[in-house]
């Protein structure tokens, strides 16, 4: 059976730590007939040395633009602004299809070079989307909450392990726990956030699509930390969660874990807020100082636990990569998506 030449490229960010494959799954797909050829880079939480032990060729940081033809380019985030004409077959999140920021720019670069996107958001089957680094971005977004409603979040955050991330948790619970609010609970963010949470001490609510239908404002607001995990589409007509109004007192709510981060799109459900946050600066501040409303809404999350988030997401997506070369299960759908909005937008 024909296995594509994976190309697995150097992330743009300088802080992206994550890599969608590990050498231990690399390892596998060659096994199985792949050749894997893994860029140079100076983030990755995985050293070059462990893909080359396994089999896997190296090329140096950004020669996946002369990569062959066949190619497909993996990756997790954006791809850096050049070149201008994308040719090749390309696996990441591109945050293209709801009106984001720069969206329309990305299609159009692949609509000049004839380049083909499968984004891994629209990988699913039966409705679902099968590949996600859900669970962790919940874990890292709700702790991140927490210890910033504990004060203790007090600079730049950085890459961490989950380890010292629970020991900073268990250390600083209060006597009496903070009300968290999970929305979304049900999802893969959701139950990481719901999980961080239960280390940390924290009193958790949990909801759901049924417990928004008919949003009990009152008590949302009555909770000191709220963290978004739902997936909204922005035409199923849901209410927006939080708004500038409700920095207006009473209310009890004083962090906002925006781990859905849609700030830029229609279907944004906290629109007190309309930009992402930083590593650098991880908190906006809405409201006063005296009452303040605080978001956090950083976009890459799971990089902030870039080995659990790595060997997760590898572990979802190895599986399907044997369907890649005639596009079928999952990539049918996420190439539908793609066909729709490149050719159709
Ligand atoms: N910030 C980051 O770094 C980061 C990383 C990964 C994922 N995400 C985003 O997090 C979001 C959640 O991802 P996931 O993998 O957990 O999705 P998921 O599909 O596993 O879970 C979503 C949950 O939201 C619920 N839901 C949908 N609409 C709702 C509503 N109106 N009210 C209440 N609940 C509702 C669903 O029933 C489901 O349980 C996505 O938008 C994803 O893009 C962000």
């Amino acid at each position: 059976m024909t296995r594509p030449h994976l190309w697995i490229r150097a992330e743009a960010r300088p802080t992206e730590q994550r890599v969608p494959i590990v050498p231990a799954d690399a390892a596998r797909l060659i096994a199985d007939g792949f050749e894997v050829t893994v860029e140079e880079s100076p983030t990755r939480v995985v050293p070059i040395e462990e893909y080359v032990a396994v089999g896997c060729r190296t090329a140096p940081a950004g020669s996946w633009e002369n990569a062959p033809d066949g190619a497909v380019v993996v990756g997790i985030k954006e791809l850096p602004d050049h070149p201008a004409d994308l040719r090749h077959t390309h696996v990441f999140f591109a945050h293209a299809y709801k009106g984001q920021e720069g969206a329309e720019e990305v299609l159009e670069r692949f609509r000049r070079g004839g380049g083909e996107l499968l984004d891994v958001e629209y990988l699913t089957v039966g409705g679902k989307r099968v590949v996600a680094f859900g669970f962790w971005a919940g874990y890292v977004g709700a702790a991140l909450a927490v210890l910033h409603a504990r004060g203790l979040l007090t600079g730049p955050v950085e890459p961490m392990t989950r380890d010292a991330l629970d020991a900073r948790l268990r250390e600083s619970t209060p006597g009496t726990p903070e009300r968290a609010l999970v929305i979304g609970s049900r999802g893969r963010s959701g139950t990481g956030a719901t999980e961080a949470l239960g280390v940390a001490g924290c009193a958790v609510t949990r909801w759901d699509r049924a417990d928004t239908a008919e949003l009990d404002r009152a008590a949302m607001l009555d909770h000191e930390i709220l963290v978004n995990c739902v997936v909204s589409s922005g035409s199923d007509g849901q209410e927006p969660f939080v708004r500038p109004e409700d920095v207006d007192p009473p209310r009890r709510l004083r962090v906002v874990g925006d781990v859905t981060c849609d700030v830029t799109s229609a279907a944004n459900l906290i629109p007190l807020n309309t930009a992402i946050t930083t590593w650098d600066e991880p908190v906006r501040r809405f409201g006063t100082d005296e009452h303040p409303l605080d978001v956090i809404a950083i976009d890459n999350l799971p990089s902030l636990l870039p080995r659990e988030a790595s060997e997760s997401f590898s572990a979802e997506l190895t599986p399907l990569l044997p369907d890649l070369a005639d596009r079928s299960g999952p990539w049918a759908a996420s190439l539908e998506w793609f066909r729709r909005h490149v050719h159709d937008g």
